[in-house]
């Protein structure tokens, strides 16, 4: 399923939190939604996961505006991991990433053999076989997180819209997550924060600030010393690891720690 924003304009209360944004995720590719504190992120993908609705313009999934298309059928096509999952009920790790089946079952249908090997798929996939019996509320945050995305995976979806999905992780997680992700071959979109794995892992960013769009492309266009700058008024070097061939951030000091030492 394919995701395109037109002219998505969304205010809270007078607010205008973040306007004009076009943006398009295709081609089973994915795409990083990148930009500062409060710049934005977590209000846009809140429209496209219908927590808000935008003030104006317009959600397409497809080719249908998302408010024309069943809950349902959006729920069979849309996994979310949200920033902050509510995952505060008394249940073991395999039985939360089961509900990622529910949009795919009638009402009271039982589970059945396909369910089951689908939701041990997504436990294999993020290192949570072990952990299927363990008590969802006594797992630490990044388990938390990865149950999350377990869930979000044993969904099925064609897209896949996700908030920081590796802010809880330890750095070997977070490589893990976002190899995952990106093996799933579906539509992505992604609030990320880590400029360096994001240029690593996505096919395409979009930089968000002050609640509009100020640029868009490949990572190696975009992710540059002059945009990062610009955005995050941080001075820093960009430049390829000749060992990994990876795009590599190196940031000085910001001036005001510098002046404070002195
Ligand atoms: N319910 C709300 N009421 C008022 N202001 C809000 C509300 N939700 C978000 N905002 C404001 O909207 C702006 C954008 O917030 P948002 O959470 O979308 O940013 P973000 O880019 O996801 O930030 P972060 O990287 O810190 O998670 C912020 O200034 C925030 O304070």
């Amino acid at each position: 399923m394919d995701l395109h924003l037109e002219g998505v304009e969304i205010n809270i209360g007078t607010k205008k939190i973040v306007h004009g944004i076009d943006l398009s995720v295709f081609q089973n590719s994915f795409v990083a939604l990148l930009g500062p504190n409060g710049s934005g992120k977590s209000t846009l993908l809140k429209a496209i996961y219908r927590v808000l609705e935008p003030t104006r313009g317009t959600i397409y999934l497809d080719d249908l505006s998302i408010d024309q298309i069943p809950a349902k059928k959006i729920a069979q096509n849309m996994s979310v991991v949200s920033q902050f999952q509510s995952n505060s009920f008394d249940m073991t790790v395999e039985e939360v990433v089961m509900m990622g089946r529910i949009p795919h079952k009638r009402l009271l249908e039982k589970e059945n053999q396909r369910d089951l090997e689908i939701v041990e798929d997504a436990l294999r996939k993020t290192g949570l076989l072990e952990y299927r019996e363990r008590n969802i509320l006594k797992l630490s945050g990044g388990e938390k997180q990865r149950v999350a995305l377990a869930r979000a995976i044993a969904q099925c979806p064609s897209l896949m819209i996700l908030d920081e999905p590796s802010n809880h992780l330890d750095i070997k997680y977070q490589l893990e997550i976002l190899n995952i992700i990106k093996s799933l071959n579906i539509n992505v979109l992604s609030a990320l924060h880590d400029l360096q794995l994001a240029a690593q892992f996505c096919d395409y960013v979009y930089f968000l600030h002050k609640g509009q769009i100020v640029c868009h492309g490949k990572p190696e266009e975009v992710i540059t010393k002059e945009i990062i700058k610009e955005i995050y008024e941080v001075d820093c070097e960009v430049f390829r690891d000749p060992t990994t061939n990876n795009l590599c951030i190196s940031y000085y000091k910001p001036i005001n720690q510098v002046l404070m030492e002195v």
